[in-house]
């Protein structure tokens, strides 16, 4: 009998457009790198482009612009109003003649490759290809005094009494929407926004050669200030806060270290004997902390910025004083103390941070960092700052990026206090902020809006700054290259009998496409059930595959030597199964995972996306995602069928 069948009453989603169980299962992740990163690449397909002007299509668009009245096609949010810098920076909303006759043209012809000279047009046809939606947060009100202004500007000329026109919900919503020009090759960083030449050499080193959507949609925006003359001492557009949803394994994290490294770059060619914190990059975990660490340091290599993450026991040097020099000693206080990160032990991957705690324990409980990007949890940083919650928080007045990547955890009530701690000691009257995610809810929008007034409130900033969404694909979906199986188990026992004929595939009982083959990842609820689920399985794999060295279990309560030790094990691929929590559920990238399991079934449709988001990266095809569920967990279900059949939708799309 099929006992397997038995227990799988798999649901009947439909199967991703012309991808066969074969074809799934012929391609998986571990068989090496996409050869193009990007989700929505059939945008690569010349015709598509071509349809996009037929006729549906264009009605479509043309509806769109239709909305964009003449005077409202007039804001522009990014450009300085006058002078020679803002000819060449491109207005996102302007007309073809508008920017014509403010010399863009030249700027095409002069500094870029040929992608830049397209026309608006081709510009919206891009965007809507890559499915990049940009638009302006501001309050209505801020986008209404923009138009009132500049409307009543206008009719002062016209008809002084003449009352000005207030904008409809729609017209304000066409308003909000941009069209920045989007990065179409990593060449043109250098030639449009002249980010560091050694920065552009370690970004292709590493093999990295297309944009992704979020690399394409952000990168603008965040280095477009820089445009016109690669000098930092004339920005010509404001340098805006972002709000960034992009899927699970899209690029993120490269989209906000080339502009924070390009920064702390400038920074020391403009003060050569400075070196403070510039950024700090808040993340929700450790083993993201450092895995953002290894990425920026293949990105620094050879620039002269430092990217440090926060350990335990280390004192910050946040002083913006001239004492805090390079190759000086730092001054001692009840907060900075003691001597520079030994770079040795400091450029040491995962296990080696923790190498560095563990094995000096009593030097670096005085360590000061004196790091340009420092990548934290935010515990670790608010204890360093208030000497473990016994002072009061030290404020960071260097700091001019705050990165928040995982951005709605990081505003969940969790860690909400401690992020908006941090956010409160970065007093620089420039700060800039940006928060990431795949998934963010508008409470975190709204949250990040009021945290931004209050802040500028409460630091008397008059300077307003555009607060600009950047949405890849569809808001809060599962990536679509993923297959997902959602099986009935009924029962715990048929849980477990489930996930070992995932372990151990038969040929007859499994169906072809819910072979998983190793590497990858159980994700159960808690830790005591991920620890009993290790100790059953320990022996399921043969001693002559590596035995029970093959499969590990990780969770918050193990040392952090134990769980740095067992992330390298994974990478190298001498652990071929981690059973794990939501722990594990963000921000990692294994680059070759060919598979999740949800062991016990997610709560929430964010947990979904993320625990998924772990197989499929960076454009990978015939990743799975397996979903356990009993009787007791089917309440849960249908939010995450229909998450499934909207990712579904968005891949055929
Ligand atoms: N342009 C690119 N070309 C090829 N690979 C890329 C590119 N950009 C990023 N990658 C790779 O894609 C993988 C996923 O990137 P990253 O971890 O930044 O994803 P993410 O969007 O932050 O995902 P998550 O939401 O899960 O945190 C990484 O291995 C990264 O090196």
């Amino acid at each position: 009998m099929d006992a397997f069948k038995l227990l799988t009453r798999s649901t009947k989603l439909k199967s991703l457009t012309g991808q066969s169980a074969l074809t799934t299962s012929s391609r998986i992740p571990s068989s090496g790198e996409a050869k193009n990163p990007q989700l929505f690449r059939y945008a690569e397909d010349p015709g598509f482009l071509r349809d996009g002007n037929d006729s549906k299509k264009r009605k479509r668009g043309d509806d769109q612009s239709n909305l964009i009245e003449d005077d409202v096609l007039n804001l522009d949010f990014f450009s300085s109003p006058k002078g020679p810098s803002s000819a060449s920076a491109p207005n996102p909303i302007a007309s073809k003649s508008q920017r014509r006759s403010h010399g863009e043209g030249a700027d095409d012809q002069d500094g870029s490759d040929q992608n830049e000279s397209v026309d608006e047009s081709h510009v919206r046809s891009l965007l809507k290809a890559h499915k990049i939606k940009v638009m302006d947060l501001r309050d209505h009100e801020a986008i209404q005094s923009v138009k009132t202004e500049k409307l009543g500007a206008k009719r002062k000329r016209r008809k002084k009494e003449e009352p000005i026109p207030v904008l409809s919900k729609k017209q304000q919503k066409a308003a909000r929407m941009l069209f920045p020009h989007p990065l179409t090759s990593f060449q043109q960083l250098r030639k449009k926004y002249h980010i560091s030449r050694r920065l552009l050499e370690n970004i292709v080193e590493q093999g990295i050669t297309i944009p992704t959507e979020v690399q394409m949609g952000s990168l603008p925006l965040l280095l477009e200030h820089y445009s016109s003359t690669g000098n930092s001492q004339s920005p010509v557009t404001p340098e805006p806060d972002l709000l960034v949803v992009a899927p699970t394994g899209s690029g993120k994290t490269l989209a906000f270290l080339i502009p924070i490294i390009n920064k702390a770059i400038r920074h020391h060619h403009e003060n050569p004997k400075r070196r403070e914190i510039l950024t700090v990059i808040v993340v929700p975990t450790k083993e993201l902390a450092g895995q953002i660490v290894n990425e920026g340091r293949k990105l620094v290599s050879g620039t002269g910025v430092k990217i440090t993450s926060m350990r335990k026991g280390m004192r910050l040097d946040c002083s913006d004083d001239d004492t805090n020099q390079i190759g000086k000693e730092a001054p001692l206080s009840d907060s900075v103390s003691g001597s520079d990160v030994d770079d040795e032990d400091d450029r040491a991957d995962e296990g080696g941070n923790n190498k560095m705690h563990s094995a000096n324990n009593s030097r670096s409980r005085n360590t000061v960092t004196k790091s340009d990007v420092l990548v934290t949890t935010p515990l670790s940083l608010i204890n360093s700052l208030s000497n473990n919650q016994t002072k009061d928080i030290v404020p960071m007045p260097s700091v001019q990026s705050l990165v928040l990547d995982e951005a709605d955890v990081l505003l969940d009530p969790l860690f909400r206090e401690q992020t908006f701690g941090i956010w409160n000691a970065c007093t620089h009257p420039k700060l800039r902020t940006s928060l990431w995610s795949a998934t963010m809810g508008s409470n975190v929008e709204e949250l990040a809006k009021s945290k931004i007034r209050e802040r500028q409130q409460s630091l008397s900033i008059s300077e307003k700054t555009p607060l600009i969404r950047v949405v890849v694909g569809l808001k809060d979906s599962a990536v679509p290259n993923v297959t997902h199986k959602l099986i009935y188990a009924a029962t715990e026992q048929g849980k477990l009998l489930g996930l070992r004929q995932l372990l151990h595939p038969t040929a007859m009982i499994t169906p072809l496409e819910t072979r998983l083959r190793p590497p990858f990842l159980i994700f159960t609820k808690t830790i005591a059930r991920a620890t009993a689920l290790h100790s059953e399985l320990l022996y399921d794999i043969p001693a002559e595959a590596g035995g029970s060295s093959r499969i590990a279990v990780l969770h918050s309560d193990l040392p952090e030597t134990h769980r740095s030790e067992i992330m390298k094990g994974f990478r190298k691929g001498e652990i071929w199964v981690i059973i794990t929590t939501d722990l594990l559920a963000r921000g990692v990238d294994f680059r070759g995972i060919n598979g999740v399991v949800n062991y016990d079934i997610p709560t929430s449709s964010a947990t979904y996306v993320h625990r998924v988001g772990r197989t499929g990266r960076a454009g990978r095809e015939g990743g799975i995602a397996v979903t356990f569920y009993t009787q007791e967990e089917v309440p849960y279900l249908k939010s995450i069928r229909n998450l499934i059949e909207t990712s579904q939708e968005l891949g055929r799309k």
